[in-house]
C-alpha cells in the first residue's frame, strides 16, 4: 500500500510558484510580471522563492539531476520540483504540509544536499538592500537619528578602509544593522532580508527614505553639480537620478529634466514633487530636438538613455539571456545620438555623464570611443579617481584610454546593479 496520502494537497503558494515559473520557462515571460498579475494573497513568500530559485538555478537543477529525484519520481511534476528543492535546500529549509510531491522532495533532502556539496557550490547570498536619505526632506542627521530610535545599529568603520575591507564589512551585515556608504554620501546600507520591510515603510511612500540601487547614485555622484548649477538631465524619467542631482544641489540652481514618454513623464513628475525638488523643471520632449533655446546656460547633462538593461538585478531570470545583436545595435545608435548631441548642442556645458544599465560593450565602451571620434573637443575624466580610488572595477582595457577612465558595477563583485559609467569634460578650446 502507498504510504501517501494522496488527498492532501499541495500547498497553494508552491501550485502558485510552480505555475508562474512554467509560464515564464515556457513562454520566456518575465516572473516580476507573472507575479504581478497573480491575485495570490502571499506575494512576499513566491517573490522569495522565485528570486532564490533565479539566483541560484544552475545549483538546484544540478541537484535535482545528481539525487535522480527526478529519476525515481517520474511522475513528480518537474517544475514543481524546482520549486519545492528550492524552498528545501536554499530558502526556508522546510516544506508545509504533507501532500505526496513534498513528502517526495523531503525524503531525498539528504541526497540533494550531498549532490550539492559534492559540486564546492556556496547558496549565493542577495546583494544587501541601499536606502538613500532625501535631504530635500530631512537631513542626514536628522534620518540616523530616526534610525537610532527605531533600534537600527550602526555599523561603524575607519573612514581610511580599502575598498575590498568596506565589501567583506557589507557581507557579514546583522539585520538589525547598518552601514554608511562609502562612496555616495546618504546611501544607507540594509541587509537583504529587510527588502520587504523597506519596500512597505511610511517613510519609503513618503519619500524621506528613497530606495535607491547605489550603483545608480554614482551617476549624480560623478557629476556633482555645484549648488546654484544649471543641469540637463536628458532622459529623465521616472525621476530617480533628477532627485538624487538636486540633493547633491542642495535643491539650488537648475535642472532640466526631459522625457518623452507621457507616461513616465507623469512619473517623473509625480515623484519629483512628492520628494519636495524645488528646482526641477519637467519638459515633455525628445530630448533630439531639446536646446538652448528652451534649456538656457546648461553646465552640466545626464546622459542615461534607455538600454537592454541586462545589469539590472531586479530582472529574475530563469534561464540564460541571449545576446540580441539587432537590438543593441539599434540601441547603441540611439545612445551615440543623445550622448553626441548633449556633446554638441550645448555651448556652456563643463561635464558630462554618461550611464546606462547594461553590462555590454557595444551600449558602453564603444558608444563612448564613437562620441569621442564625433566630438574631439570632449575628454574622459577617471572615474575610480573621482571616487577617491575606492573602487575596482573599470571598463575594457583593450579600448585604449577608454577602458581604465570608465566604471562598471558588477553585481557579484561590487554587491549592487550591474551599471557603467563615464565622465566627460569639454576641453578648454584655447
Ligand atoms: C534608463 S531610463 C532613465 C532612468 C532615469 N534616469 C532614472 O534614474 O530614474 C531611460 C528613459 O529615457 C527615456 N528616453 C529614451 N529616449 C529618449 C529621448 N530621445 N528623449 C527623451 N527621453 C528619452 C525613456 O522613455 C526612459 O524613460
Amino acid at each position: 500500500m502507498s504510504k501517501f496520502n494522496h488527498s492532501v494537497k499541495v500547498p497553494t503558494q508552491y501550485k502558485v510558484a510552480a505555475k508562474i515559473l512554467r509560464t515564464a520557462l515556457e513562454k520566456q515571460k518575465s516572473i516580476k510580471s507573472l507575479i504581478f498579475e497573480e491575485k495570490h494573497a502571499r506575494i512576499g513568500s513566491l517573490h522569495a522563492v522565485l528570486r532564490i530559485y533565479s539566483e541560484n538555478r544552475g545549483a538546484v537543477d544540478r541537484a535535482i539531476e545528481e539525487s535522480g529525484l527526478l529519476k525515481e519520481n517520474p511522475k513528480l511534476d518537474s517544475i514543481l520540483a524546482k520549486v519545492l528543492v528550492t524552498e528545501l535546500i536554499f530558502g526556508r529549509g522546510l516544506l508545509n504540509g504533507d501532500s505526496r510531491p513534498v513528502q517526495t522532495v523531503r525524503t531525498f533532502k539528504e541526497r540533494l544536499q550531498q549532490a550539492i556539496s559534492g559540486t564546492g557550490f556556496q547558496k549565493k547570498e542577495l546583494n544587501p538592500r541601499y536606502v538613500r536619505i532625501n535631504t530635500n526632506l530631512h537631513s542626514v542627521p536628522e534620518a540616523l537619528e530616526y534610525l537610532a530610535r527605531n533600534e537600527w545599529r550602526r555599523k561603524e568603520f575607519d573612514s581610511d578602509i580599502s575598498y575590498a575591507d568596506f565589501l567583506a564589512a557589507i557581507r557579514t551585515l546583522e539585520e538589525n544593522e547598518f552601514m554608511m556608504d562609502l562612496n555616495v554620501e546618504g546611501v544607507l546600507i540594509f541587509h537583504h532580508k529587510t527588502s520587504h520591510y523597506w519596500a512597505c515603510h511610511d517613510l519609503v511612500k513618503s519619500k524621506m527614505f528613497i530606495l535607491q540601487n547605489k550603483a545608480t547614485c554614482l551617476a549624480a555622484e560623478l557629476l556633482a553639480p555645484p549648488s546654484g548649477a544649471t543641469v540637463l538631465d536628458m532622459c529623465a524619467a521616472p525621476g530617480m537620478k533628477t532627485l538624487h542631482i538636486s540633493n547633491v544641489m542642495k535643491n539650488q540652481g537648475r535642472i532640466y529634466a526631459v522625457e518623452q514618454s507621457k507616461d513616465r513623464f507623469k512619473a517623473l513628475c509625480d515623484i519629483t514633487e512628492l520628494a519636495g525638488c524645488k528646482i526641477v523643471n519637467p519638459i515633455l520632449a525628445d530630448a533630439l530636438t531639446i536646446g538652448p533655446e528652451q534649456c538656457p546656460d546648461v553646465e552640466y547633462i545626464l546622459v542615461d538613455p534607455s538600454c537592454s538593461g541586462n545589469g539590472m538585478q531586479n530582472r529574475f531570470k530563469v534561464c540564460e539571456e541571449q545576446k540580441d545583436d539587432k537590438r543593441l545595435f539599434k540601441l547603441a545608435g540611439l545612445q551615440i545620438k543623445i550622448l553626441s548631441h548633449a556633446m554638441s548642442a550645448f555651448p556652456n556645458v563643463k561635464r558630462i555623464v554618461y550611464c546606462t544599465c547594461s553590462l555590454w560593450k557595444e551600449e558602453n565602451e564603444q558608444v563612448v570611443q564613437r562620441c569621442l571620434q564625433l566630438n574631439p573637443s570632449f575628454k574622459l575624466l577617471n572615474c575610480k579617481k573621482a571616487l577617491r580610488n575606492k573602487w575596482t572595477n573599470v571598463g575594457d582595457k583593450e579600448y585604449v584610454k577608454i577602458g581604465k577612465n570608465c566604471l562598471y558595477c558588477l553585481p557579484d563583485q561590487d554587491l549592487t546593479d550591474g551599471i557603467f559609467l563615464a565622465m566627460f569634460e569639454k576641453v578648454n578650446e584655447d
